[in-house]
């Protein structure tokens, strides 16, 4: 379903993804670990269109995004929940949740798909008329999840949803994820809890210093050896 291929990005004159190629698979859900500094969320700015590549490609269903910009790339159907939530802080968690539904495909739908958000976030429609910026943040997760299930997205890539949360608000977001993936849809998850982050994982793949070092499916993955070459790329700084 996404193609990265050869993929060379970065910021400005400093490059950070090295000819990294991987592939995302229709209805699966794609685990990218790796240390601090390796690259993961340049790798999911890159396909969101926020920068561009200085070399290789990144086709959806077969079409290059290449000069596309990242309003027709969430058009197409591809969202990213960010790192650090990112909720806009003043407004309520119903008008952030609503901020999802401003693309003009999602609009016709946003009633239908705000019910079905609450449905998924009890909390959230507790809170509808709260101030986001007053959340936990583990509540502020959720509007930052919920925001963009509101967008409709078949392609869904979320960067480390358990940072600085309680254990019992990780289980809250993983069993999220996981109902995501019951329902078909298509997840990139960049994940530093390796063991969650496997519970829901199709394929793996562990990232070292912009590049792969390792891609297997789930299913063959070594805890042990992917713990070992982990810490081998943080020892040898990302
Ligand atoms: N806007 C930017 N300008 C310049 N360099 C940047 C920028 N954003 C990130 N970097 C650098 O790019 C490298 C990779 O960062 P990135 O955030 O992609 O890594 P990561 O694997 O997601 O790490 P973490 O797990 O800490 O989030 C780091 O060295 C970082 O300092």
């Amino acid at each position: 379903m996404l193609e990265v291929d050869k993929l060379r990005a970065g910021y400005g004159a400093i490059n950070i993804l090295w000819d990294l190629s991987l592939t995302i698979r229709e209805g699966q859900t794609t685990v990218i670990v790796g240390p601090n500094g390796a690259g993961k969320t340049t790798l999911l700015r890159a396909i969101m269109g926020l920068i561009k590549a200085s070399r290789g490609d990144i086709r959806l269903n077969g079409r290059t995004t290449a000069n596309r910009a990242t309003w027709d790339i969430v058009h197409d159907g591809v969202i990213m929940i960010p790192e650090g939530r990112l909720v806009f802080r003043d407004m309520t968690v119903e008008d952030n949740l609503m901020m999802g539904a401003f693309p003009r495909h999602c609009r016709k739908g946003a009633k239908q798909n705000l019910a079905q958000v609450y449905d998924l976030f009890p909390r959230l429609a507790e809170r509808r008329h709260q101030a986001a910026g007053s959340l936990s943040g583990g509540e502020a997760q959720m509007v930052a999840m919920g925001r963009g299930l509101m967008e409709e997205p078949k392609v869904v890539l979320i960067d480390e949803p358990s940072l600085g949360l309680a254990p019992v608000v990780v289980d809250e977001i993983f069993r999220i994820i996981a109902r995501l993936k019951r329902e078909g849809r298509t997840i990139v998850l960049v994940e530093q809890n390796t063991h969650r982050a496997l519970a829901v994982a199709d394929h793996v793949y562990l990232m070292r210093s912009g590049q792969v070092a390792l891609s297997e499916p789930a299913s063959a993955v070594n805890l042990d050896r992917l713990h070992d070459l982990y810490f081998a790329a943080e020892a040898a700084g990302a």
